[in-house]
């Protein structure tokens, strides 16, 4: 259960993100949309622990979030826009950094990885280099890679907006997977269609959010 009170996150003298409450229960998916610069980046960001809340707090099952490392060893994961790989790395050496830090067993990290790969249909590319891979490749194995992790909450930010449509279906296919799975899944999205597909989708501007489908 994400459950965030009167979140605010500031730069300085700009306020990214004024006054968010909601609460996203396990086995459902937020989609927030809204133009660029309103502010959905960072509200995922402190979701993750990765920017200073400077006002209200976020908790994650009886977790109240701090920083990130905490948020990660709690089982939050973001796919950051960008896709956040280590270019000069292979697919599968950037998918299992995050699991071998987890101290989990090397079998269980090759399946998860094989897994993962073969869900966003990269099963053949894990050996390649992420620089030798399209924008498009690269945004799948950042997808893979968050959810090989199989955390308790699934940040995806932008994550379909390189896809073509049957890929972006297979990703939305995958994070629905997570939320069934039990996860709490966050998707910052400029598409309509992926907004539609999700349990309840809120709209930011100026860092501030209202409904347009509750949860
Ligand atoms: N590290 C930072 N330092 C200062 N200002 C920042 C920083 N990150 C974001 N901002 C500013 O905060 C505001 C919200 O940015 P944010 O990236 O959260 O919006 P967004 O809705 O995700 O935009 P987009 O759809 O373009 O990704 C913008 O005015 C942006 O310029």
């Amino acid at each position: 259960m994400i459950r965030l009170s009167q979140v605010t996150v500031r730069y300085g003298d700009l306020t990214a993100v004024s006054d968010v409450s909601f609460t996203v229960p396990p086995g459902f998916v937020l989609a927030v949309s809204g133009p660029s610069g309103a502010g959905k980046s960072s509200l995922l960001w402190a979701i993750a622990g990765a920017v200073p809340v400077a006002k209200g707090q976020v908790e994650v099952d009886g977790l109240v979030i701090k920083d990130r490392p905490a948020a990660a060893a709690h089982g939050i994961v973001l796919i950051p826009q960008g896709n956040g790989l280590a270019r000069v790395l292979t697919a599968r050496e950037n998918l299992s950094f995050p699991l071998r830090a987890e101290q989990n067993p090397a079998g269980d990290v090759d399946r998860r990885i094989d897994e993962a790969l073969a869900g966003v249909g990269l099963a053949e590319s894990g050996d390649h280099l992420v620089e030798e891979l399209s924008g498009g490749e690269q945004q799948r194995v950042a997808v893979a890679r968050g959810i090989a992790q199989q955390g308790r909450v699934i940040l995806a930010d932008e994550s379909t907006s390189e896809l073509d449509s049957s890929n972006r279906e297979r990703v939305l296919e995958l994070l629905h997977d997570q939320a069934r799975r039990g996860a709490a899944v966050v998707i910052a999205t400029h598409d309509p269609n992926v907004a539609d597909s999700a349990d309840g989708h809120a709209l930011m501007d100026e860092g501030r959010l209202s409904w347009v489908r509750r949860l």
